[in-house]
């Protein structure tokens, strides 16, 4: 399939004292090969418990209520990784191996007592059947491919003699060392400087340039999102609100929300002089949701009928779809 992965209308709560509250709202998106999907919207909309969902990596609170990811191993199987018993072999074999993972934070991934040679050769050991000796060298190998310098002597340093950088690219190396297919990287470069964050999106587009992965990236940086994504989906309080190629997106953004999210963040082109916008109102409370738009409160287009029914899903053009009444009269998705 064009699709390493397709998840479709997923939907996960999570128990938080006697209720059961509704997280994400009937997701579907496509992860297609060889490209790079982001996934943007304000914090709290639900981008890292929608990838959690999708990849079976839910907290014991959380349970996905509906929907599928159906996954394609590199042996050709499609595997519906939401049907897999969470903690099971196959979904730990596919995870980390088929399916590599970085984190905004690599002080909190990295474990501070082991060398980070040890922690890249626990991934390799952990998912082939190779020797230490072979597994140090790979290691060492994937540490210069993401150009640490003096990847031998780096292999046996501990994560406090690395700089926040590096110790991202350790993270990477972690996650890549197995040669998974699919990449998720939920806010990769939030935590470093514009420099180190460029160097790590190289990194990224290489993969998928020159080794045709697939990345998911989780972002609130939309000249990021610019710059290097292919697709992006845009999500608001658990739905995607907006999503399609980022060209057709970003030229020609169709929910308000999308419009004044593109608003509210500098891009790269834009006049220095330009202000940039806020969003006004907050957020609804999650434990509150009845029926209608959610962003309806916060929406200087909205009608009546945004807040009494459920908005269908719009097609724009091509891929390009759009959940919002002003598109009534557009084909529905
Ligand atoms: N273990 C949990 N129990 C209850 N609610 C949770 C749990 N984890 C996340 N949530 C809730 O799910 C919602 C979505 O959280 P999520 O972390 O996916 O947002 P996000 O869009 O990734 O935000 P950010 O950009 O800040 O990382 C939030 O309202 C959060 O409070």
């Amino acid at each position: 399939m064009e699709n390493l992965l397709e998840a479709r209308n997923l939907c996960t709560e999570f128990k938080v004292g006697k209720d059961s509250i509704k997280i994400v709202k009937d997701v579907s998106f496509d992860v297609k090969k060889g490209k790079i999907l982001s996934i943007v919207g304000e914090s709290g909309c639900g981008k890292s418990v929608t990838v959690h969902s999708m990849i079976n990596l839910l907290p014991k609170a959380g349970r996905v209520a509906n929907g599928t990811s159906m996954f394609e191993t590199s042996n050709g199987e499609k595997v519906d990784l939401v049907n897999l018993k969470p903690y099971s072999k196959e979904i730990r074999a596919l995870r980390g191996k088929e399916i590599g993972m970085i984190f905004q934070d690599p002080m909190q991934s990295l474990n501070p007592v082991y060398t980070i040679g040890n922690q890249i050769m626990e991934n390799i050991l952990q998912h082939n059947k190779v020797s230490k000796k072979d597994a140090e060298e790979i290691g060492i190998e994937m540490l210069k491919k993401l150009g640490i310098p003096e990847p031998k002597k780096r292999f046996h340093d501990f994560p406090h003699q690395f700089s926040g950088g590096m110790k991202q690219r350790v993270m990477i190396a972690i996650a890549m060392v197995n040669n998974p297919n699919l990449l998720i990287a939920d806010e990769p470069t939030t935590a470093l400087d514009v420099t180190i964050q460029a160097q790590i999106m190289d990194l990224m587009k290489g993969m998928r340039d020159e080794y045709g992965k697939s990345v998911i990236l989780i972002t609130h940086n939309m000249g990021l999102v610019a710059e290097v994504a292919n697709q992006v989906a845009v999500m608001y309080m658990g739905r995607i609100i907006e999503y399609g190629d980022v060209k057709d997106v970003f030229e020609n953004p169709m929910h308000p929300y999308t419009r004044a999210l593109l608003k509210s963040v500098p891009v790269p082109g834009m006049a220095k002089n330009q202000k940039l916008a806020t969003i006004p109102g907050e957020t609804p409370d999650p434990k509150k949701y009845k029926i209608g738009c959610e962003f309806a409160n916060r929406c200087s287009f909205a009608k009546e009928e945004c807040k009494n029914q459920d908005i269908p899903t719009y097609v724009i053009d091509g891929t390009h779809i759009a959940k919002c009444i002003l598109l009534k009269g557009n084909k529905e998705a």
